[in-house]
């Protein structure tokens, strides 16, 4: 009776950019929370719980997480997806936050205990142009980063991925309707490899150097690039072609020794059990507010494992702090954990969302209180009402619609 769900609300809150949260409660007053944000359909998310999840949870034994997440796995009748694996990885993230508070445990506890004392972290370096991006990079080493992503503009291409407006934290979602930007795949491949042989030159070999393709090449392309970037040892090259057809990442693979990671955007371990099975991978960035929730992604890197892959959580700042808290502890405990992705949240977001993970040293560690370390002031959240954004669109120079 005491583990009863009696309460279960969805919060959004927009503190700088949208985020949608669930508050689950237990009769013995029990407070869970799970991150379900989806950026740029945080409303279909937000109705998916409101409308169908919430009528399930109340009266429910919130100790029943397994046979939770198949109800509303096998329930939904209509499987997978988006919006429905970010609903249930909600449910699933407060439950075993619930559990942890309740047992007395972090929730790295919960899994198997800590493997690592930290977790690797990389941060976002990003230029208009070669030398912009470089600086940046030293401006992460400076700050003690181990592992540094970086992207630079593309000469002639308006607002190529990953570039932010001078000074402003990146977020790719700013406008009401999706903003167009325009791509070219030849002038990228001729800047790219440029940009890593400046940052061997100016930063030396130790420091591990990243790189979000973001879904932009064909498979050859991806492989040529991938061979034009061997000399300079990235730790991954991500998301080098769309990968609903998981099998092209063959071809990159064959050409090449740069290692590989996709992921961010799969919700289940079925959008990659061939680039696993096959090894056409290195790294699964699937995270656990898409694919949901911690009782999946402990599958799936169950499944990588088998087949020598690491993982690679996603972790922009359109993931919220209560996702990175529940990745820091999967972090910690998974034997086979890559790097995890740490893009800074601003002061506004973290007001609401009080943690105790804490960066040292170029790694993110958690703190051991109870469940996954982090809540919500819902008096601060309801401060910050939903604002429309919807995530930009790129077309070719000759107005094809493209990947953004
Ligand atoms: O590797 N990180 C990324 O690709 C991110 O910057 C994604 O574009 C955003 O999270 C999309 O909402
Ligand atoms: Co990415």
């Amino acid at each position: 009776r005491d583990r009863e769900i009696v309460e279960a609300k969805v919060i959004v809150t927009s503190p700088g950019r949208n985020f949608v949260t669930l508050k689950i409660v237990t009769r013995s007053g029990v407070v869970g929370w799970g991150d379900a944000t989806l950026n740029g359909r945080e409303l279909a998310v937000a109705a998916y719980l409101q409308e169908h999840v919430v009528p399930n949870l109340i009266g429910r034994d919130a100790g029943r997480i397994e046979d939770t997440w198949q109800f509303f796995y096998r329930g939904a009748y209509w499987r997978r997806g988006p919006v429905t694996m970010s609903a249930i990885a909600a449910v699933d993230v407060a439950l075993w936050d619930i559990l942890g508070k309740m047992a007395g445990l972090p929730l790295y506890q919960l899994l198997g205990g800590r493997s690592r004392e930290g977790a690797l972290v990389y941060a976002h370096a990003n230029g208009r142009d070669i030398a912009e991006a470089s600086d940046e990079v030293g401006k992460y080493r400076e700050l003690g980063f181990l592992a540094i992503r970086a992207q630079c503009g593309v000469p002639g291409v308006k607002k190529a991925y990953g570039i932010s407006t001078a000074g402003k934290p990146y977020e790719p979602a700013e406008s009401e309707l999706p903003a167009e930007t325009v791509w070219s795949t030849p002038r990228y491949l001729d800047i790219a490899p440029r940009l890593f042989e400046q940052l061997r030159a100016d930063h030396g070999d130790e420091i591990e150097l990243l790189h979000d393709v973001h879904h932009r090449l064909t498979p050859i392309e991806a492989a040529r690039l991938a061979r034009s970037l061997e000399p300079y040892r990235l730790f991954w090259m991500e998301d080098a072609t769309p990968a609903e057809n998981q099998q092209s990442f063959a071809l990159i693979r064959q050409h090449s020794v740069t290692p590989l990671a996709v992921g961010e955007v799969f919700n289940s371990i079925w959008d990659c059990k061939q680039l696993i099975e096959q090894q056409l991978i290195d790294y699964i960035r699937t995270t656990i507010v898409h694919a949901g929730g911690i009782t999946h992604v402990r599958r799936l890197a169950d499944f990588a494992a088998l087949h020598q892959v690491r993982t690679g959580f996603h972790g922009a700042t359109d993931l919220s702090p209560v996702c990175m808290g529940a990745a820091l502890h999967f972090d910690t405990w998974v034997p086979n954990f890559g790097i995890q992705e740490y893009m800074f949240h601003s002061e506004q977001m973290l007001e609401v969302f009080p943690r105790d993970y804490e960066f040292r040293a170029g790694r993110l560690h958690v703190g051991d209180s109870p469940g996954h370390g982090v809540s919500m002031d819902e008096k601060l959240a309801a401060r910050y009402p939903y604002v429309p954004r919807q995530l930009p669109v790129a077309r070719l120079e000759d107005g094809a619609m493209w990947d953004w």
